[in-house]
């Protein structure tokens, strides 16, 4: 899952490349229905600095399944690891369709799959049945933490999140993606307006090793706090795939907001 460097670059002389410790660093991109050639595209030119991607929510349920396939091969024949949206997942757990949900993303050439609760509940046992199952059909499991609605979202305690993120990292989770939805408000580390609230992440980086998880932030502003509070290597989410590049040189202290704050 490692990238490639960017030896030909332009202006190389000027700029340092990323060196990443194996599942540090990742950006996971939010594909909300890019076309096959506009993904190609835009591969072409951000595919070296994207780890994942997820095909938010249901999407990947909405149009044809050729074309999901062929998105699915554009993305591993970039390195990326794509994985179908959490609620997709919720969706087939609740018609309790499990085994045809993951025959099916088997069929489109997917590897991964996320477990999430977002929108349904689902105890822990079943949780780990789950996590289990899926991960005895070959796939990598990514997990998540947190609700869609910011009121059942709040009703979790920082312990709780992270009690979860260090259960399901036990359970074999690769990693533990922190819901923030595609807006990044409300929810989670995030207040109404998307402003970080610094102390649950102070909480959260006290007690696990933050490597673990992937936060989710879809918002400059978030992923400005979290890669001057983390490093160039914190592992981000939910990035719109027109705002890959952009994050990149702010990881690697190319943009006013990092410039000579970051270490590489
Ligand atoms: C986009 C999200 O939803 P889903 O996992 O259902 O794709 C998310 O959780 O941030
Ligand atoms: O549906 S979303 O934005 O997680």
């Amino acid at each position: 899952m490692e990238k490639q460097g960017d030896a030909m670059n332009a202006f190389n002389f000027l700029t340092q490349d990323r060196v990443k410790e194996p599942g540090t660093g990742i950006t996971m991109m939010l594909d909300k229905g890019t076309g096959p050639k506009m993904l190609e595209d835009l591969l072409e030119i951000s595919g070296e600095h994207v780890d994942l991607a997820k095909f938010g929510w249901c999407t990947s349920a909405v149009y044809n399944e050729e074309i999901v396939k062929t998105k699915v091969e554009s993305y591993k024949a970039h390195g990326v690891v794509p994985y179908p949206g959490g609620t997709l997942f919720e969706v087939a757990y609740t018609q309790n369709k499990l085994e045809e949900f993951l025959n099916e993303a088997d069929k489109l050439g997917f590897e991964a799959i996320e477990i999430s609760d977002g929108s349904v509940d689902i105890p822990l046992e079943a949780r780990d049945e789950v996590i289990q199952n899926v991960k005895d059909n070959g796939f990598m499991v990514i997990t998540e933490v947190g609700k869609k609605d910011p009121q059942k979202d709040g009703e979790y305690t920082t312990q709780e999140r992270v009690e979860l993120i260090e259960h399901d990292i036990n359970m074999g989770a690769y990693k533990v993606l922190i819901e923030a939805r595609e807006g990044g408000k409300g929810i989670g580390i995030y207040d109404n307006a998307g402003n970080v609230k610094k102390d649950d992440v102070q909480r959260i980086a006290d007690s696990i090793d933050v490597k673990n998880v992937i936060w989710e932030a879809p918002q400059k502003n978030q992923q400005v706090y979290l890669i001057l509070k983390f490093g160039a290597n914190v592992n981000l989410g939910n990035i719109p795939p027109e705002e890959i590049i952009s994050l990149e040189t702010m990881r690697r202290g190319l943009r006013g907001d990092t410039l000579g704050k970051v270490n590489l």
